[in-house]
């Protein structure tokens, strides 16, 4: 079957690969998301308030004890007690700070798993023109990395915001009920003593990032190249490959030094500023203090909040960037929840005759893919194909012969005529009971990284082991799954890698004979298999063929032969019908087609 680019849309791309959004609309759906577990946000805003109070205390309590606790002569007793009072807040303070963590960060799993969940159901419905249009590799990234963007926003991002807010704010009141006077110099001094950190930690985080993409570049460049080492080194290009990495790994000391340069310069002025203004604040608060408008208890709170004050809103200026990349990962996201097939079963669809008698026929269909309106890959198409019957489509490439299949199993709707199963026009039938009538042989046997059982019964999760030897038996794969080392249970690999070509097909068949489907849609493979793997794959379909309604896209003289029809296309359109000795005779395309496709010398001896 020929890939082509699809009758679906691709997916808008107003916030590319790992951009932020220009708003927060998207998280919408992040917040709608986690609103179906208020008891957890109950519980994690609880542990969070309680945890931004107790983090307030600390300041507090420090006011007493220095007030109270080291002066000479204080009682026992009292330091005692405030010190006992500190301990109590700071264990209230590790609880309350470690449910936090859990709820929150529970919050945020819960939301991404039912998120990708909710995703790669809907992706499931969706017709194969989308994944033509989408690659999966695109789609798999934004179930992967986008995911875990919106999992730091619910886990990390809103806790931080919140604690941040509350601690701020209180801070703030309790920094002005200690001395207004010197809060209000405070307030005044926090942004200037914040925003060239800030400003200096975009270019830190700036600089890492390219920092990182120069070291990927390396580990591309090592991976290319030690894949073609016998390239490099026939061509004796070493001394070619040593530069180019030379000036790789050169780029990537470079970035490093702009990064360690802003790092430095970032270390001296948060040194500098946060210190300095501690510094200054004391010195202020020790003039208060020595004319006794201000007890020492005062200053040390005083210092203790402003510090955790102003860490509050450097933290929040952090936020809303994460936020926004949050948002563009939730709008790339909710692109892959609302795309809706265009097939959907009718409100009210017609059953299908029980029992099936497998006959499927075409009435004067005329079909356009969507993304080609210009063109019609089917034109003025009828074909009956009777319970039984093997019709093999026969066309050179681009004839319409895949469209066929497509159309059989209602990944589209033609724009003119009626297909109908067993006498139920598709349209009127729910699109799952159709294809429940179908099995499939592609021309590439599709396995799954999974047991051989589960690869075998993936059409009828029903199938008993002895069905399924029985099918595998029928499908010549029985000798080769006996030998496999935990026999059905054997591991088979990404995409079946341990087993051959030919071994493949006869899984799929053998899938699709334990399918037990009354329709064969079979594609054969047009790569050679050698001749002893051949004629088990030709042995095994002829028995999956014999008791089914079958259609297939034939490329070898073997199964038109034994067709009961051929059809052969062009442009879209039937030009021939018949048997194979008739055509050959008859001298039109089918017979130029076989002298082509198949071997002539087998041919001429028929
Ligand atoms: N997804 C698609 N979107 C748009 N046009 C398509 C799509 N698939 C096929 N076509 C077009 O429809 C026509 C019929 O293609 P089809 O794949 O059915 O041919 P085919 O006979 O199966 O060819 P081949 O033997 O090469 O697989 C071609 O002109 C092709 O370019």
């Amino acid at each position: 079957m020929a890939r082509r680019p699809s009758a679906a849309r691709t997916l808008p791309s107003d916030t590319p690969e790992g951009k932020p959004a220009r708003n927060l609309g998207p998280l919408r759906m992040v917040w709608a998301m986690a609103g179906r577990y208020p008891r957890q946000i109950l519980y994690a805003a609880t542990a969070l308030l309680t945890s931004s109070l107790a983090t307030m205390a600390i300041p507090m309590r420090a006011r007493m004890i220095v007030d109270h606790g080291f002066g000479a002569g204080a009682s026992t007793a009292e330091i005692n007690r405030a010190f006992q009072g500190l301990l109590v807040i700071i264990v209230v303070l590790g609880l309350a700070t470690a449910v936090r963590f859990y709820w929150v960060s529970w919050l945020g799993e819960r939301v991404v798993a039912d998120l990708r969940e909710a995703v790669q159901r809907n992706l499931l419905r969706l017709p194969p023109s989308f994944f033509e249009a989408n690659s999966p590799k695109e789609i798999s990234s934004r179930m992967t990395s986008d995911t875990s963007q919106i999992e730091v926003v619910v886990g990390t991002t809103v806790s931080i915001a919140l604690r941040n807010l509350i601690t701020g704010m209180i801070g703030t009141g309790y920094l002005f009920y200690l001395s207004p006077g010197l809060t209000l110099q405070l307030v005044i001094a926090i942004p200037l003593i914040i925003a060239p950190i800030v400003w200096f930690g975009r270019r830190l985080s700036k600089a890492s990032r390219i920092s990182q993409d120069r070291v990927a570049d390396v580990g591309a460049l090592v991976t290319e190249v030690l894949g073609a080492m016998r390239v490099v080194q026939s061509f004796n290009q070493e001394a070619r490959e040593a530069d180019r990495f030379a000036s790789s790994a050169e780029a990537i000391f470079a970035a490093a030094r702009r990064r360690i340069r802003i790092r430095a310069v970032m270390t001296a002025l948060v040194m500098v500023l946060v210190f300095g203004s501690i510094a200054v604040i004391m010195w202020q608060g020790s003039i208060s203090v020595a004319t006794g408008a201000l007890s020492s208890g005062t200053i040390t709170a005083f210092v203790l909040t402003g510090l955790l004050v102003a860490g509050a809103f450097g933290a929040l200026t952090e936020v809303y960037g994460d936020l926004l990349r949050g948002a563009g990962a939730a709008s790339r996201l909710n692109e892959l929840l609302n795309e809706r097939p265009l097939i959907a079963a009718p409100e009210r669809p017609i059953a299908l005759p029980a029992p099936p008698r497998g006959q499927l026929s075409f009435e004067k269909v005329s079909f356009r893919y969507p993304s080609r309106p210009d063109a019609a890959a089917i034109g003025e198409f009828s074909l009956t194909i009777e319970p039984g019957e093997t019709v093999a489509l026969v066309g050179p490439s681009g004839a319409g012969k895949s469209t066929v299949f497509q159309l059989a199993q209602r990944f589209y709707d033609p724009q003119v005529g009626t297909i109908k199963l067993d006498g139920v026009p598709l349209v009127s039938a729910d699109p799952a009971e159709v294809r429940r009538r179908m099995a499939i042989v592609p021309q590439e046997g599709v396995l799954f990284a999974a047991s051989a059982r589960d690869n075998l019964r993936y059409g009828n999760w029903d199938a008993s082991d002895e069905a399924i030897w029985e099918a595998a038996r029928a499908a010549n794969a029985e000798d080769f799954l006996r030998a496999l080392p935990q026999g059905l249970d054997s591991f088979l690999g990404e995409n079946g890698a341990r087993l051959s070509g030919g071994q493949r097909q006869r899984i799929a068949i053998a899938r699709a004979l334990l399918r037990q489907a009354p329709i064969l849609l079979l594609d054969e493979a047009t790569s050679a298999l050698d001749a002893e793997s051949e004629r088990l794959v030709q042995d095994a379909l002829d028995r999956l063929m014999a008791s089914r309604t079958t259609l297939v896209i034939a490329h070898r003289l073997a199964t038109v032969r034994q067709a009961d029809r051929i059809v052969v296309m062009d442009g879209g359109r039937i030009v021939e019908e018949g048997t194979h000795q008739r055509l050959v005779a008859a001298g039109g395309l089918y017979a130029r087609l076989a002298s082509l496709q198949f071997d002539e010398q087998r041919l001429t001896a028929l």
